[in-house]
């Protein structure tokens, strides 16, 4: 059932920067604190890694050596036709994703149109038809150092990762990619958040940007 009235539309705020920068727990505290002052159905968070190309058709140690930080593995122009159909008051089904697996799931989540929508991921920016979709767009900044140490902590407890698939899987794309692609499209921001996802006055910053765009609308 679309939530989106005929004379109201929806903004599109994405969220970028390096893997385990801090970006999703910056979407998730605006999400969990607007929505109690919008409602539950009036904002929702997409993430691009759902958008992971589905790799069903190769085995698991072919699927190990894709280079999941280059914007080839992902199908950004699903994301794009799922936010122009959630704009016009579309229900999207967005699939699931599994790092353990390097797949898609067999599920997915049904997504109803939202006023405020949330989207998170390390390419977001560097895709152009992507960037005409969005309202605000955001990077957060973080030391690379302090990102490679939150993501071994968090792919070893959450991802089913070993220490040295992570270290090697650094080495060999995530650090060159997010230098090559990554990086550069800081450029295309509007707002840099230093200091990763807890910095709470870039956070009342955007709550207040979101909400002045609302009252807009
Ligand atoms: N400023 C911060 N201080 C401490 N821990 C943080 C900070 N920002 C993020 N984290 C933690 O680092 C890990 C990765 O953050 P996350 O938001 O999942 O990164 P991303 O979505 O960019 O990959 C999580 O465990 C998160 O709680
Ligand atoms: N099968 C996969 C898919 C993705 N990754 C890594 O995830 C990172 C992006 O997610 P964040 O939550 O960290 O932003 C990206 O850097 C990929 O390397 C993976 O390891 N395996």
């Amino acid at each position: 059932m679309p939530h989106l009235n005929e004379n109201e539309s929806c903004i599109v705020i994405a969220i970028a920067g390096a893997s385990a920068s801090g970006k999703s727990l910056i979407a998730s505290t605006i999400y969990k604190e607007l929505k109690a002052e919008l409602g539950q159905d009036d904002i929702g968070i997409i993430s691009e890694d759902a958008y992971y190309r589905d790799q069903s058709h190769l085995a698991m140690e072919e699927r190990v050596k894709t280079n999941y930080d280059h914007p080839n593995s992902m199908d950004h122009a699903l994301l794009v036709s799922h936010l122009k159909a959630l704009k016009q008051g579309q229900s999207v089904e967005i699939p699931e994703y599994d790092y353990a697996e390097h797949n898609r799931k067999k599920t997915v989540t049904h997504f109803s149109p939202k006023r405020v929508i949330i989207l998170e991921g390390i390419l977001l920016l560097t895709d152009e038809k992507i960037r005409n979709e969005l309202n605000v767009s955001i990077f957060v900044d973080a030391p690379l150092d302090i990102c490679f140490i939150r993501r071994l902590q968090r792919d070893m407890q959450e991802r089913g990762r070993t220490m040295e698939s992570v270290v090697n899987q650094y080495r060999a794309t995530v650090r060159p990619m997010f230098l090559q692609f990554v990086e550069p499209s800081k450029q295309y921001a509007d707002i840099i958040v230093p200091k990763g996802g807890k910095n709470r006055i870039a956070i009342n910053i955007l709550k207040a940007q979101i909400k002045q765009l609302l009252k807009q609308k």
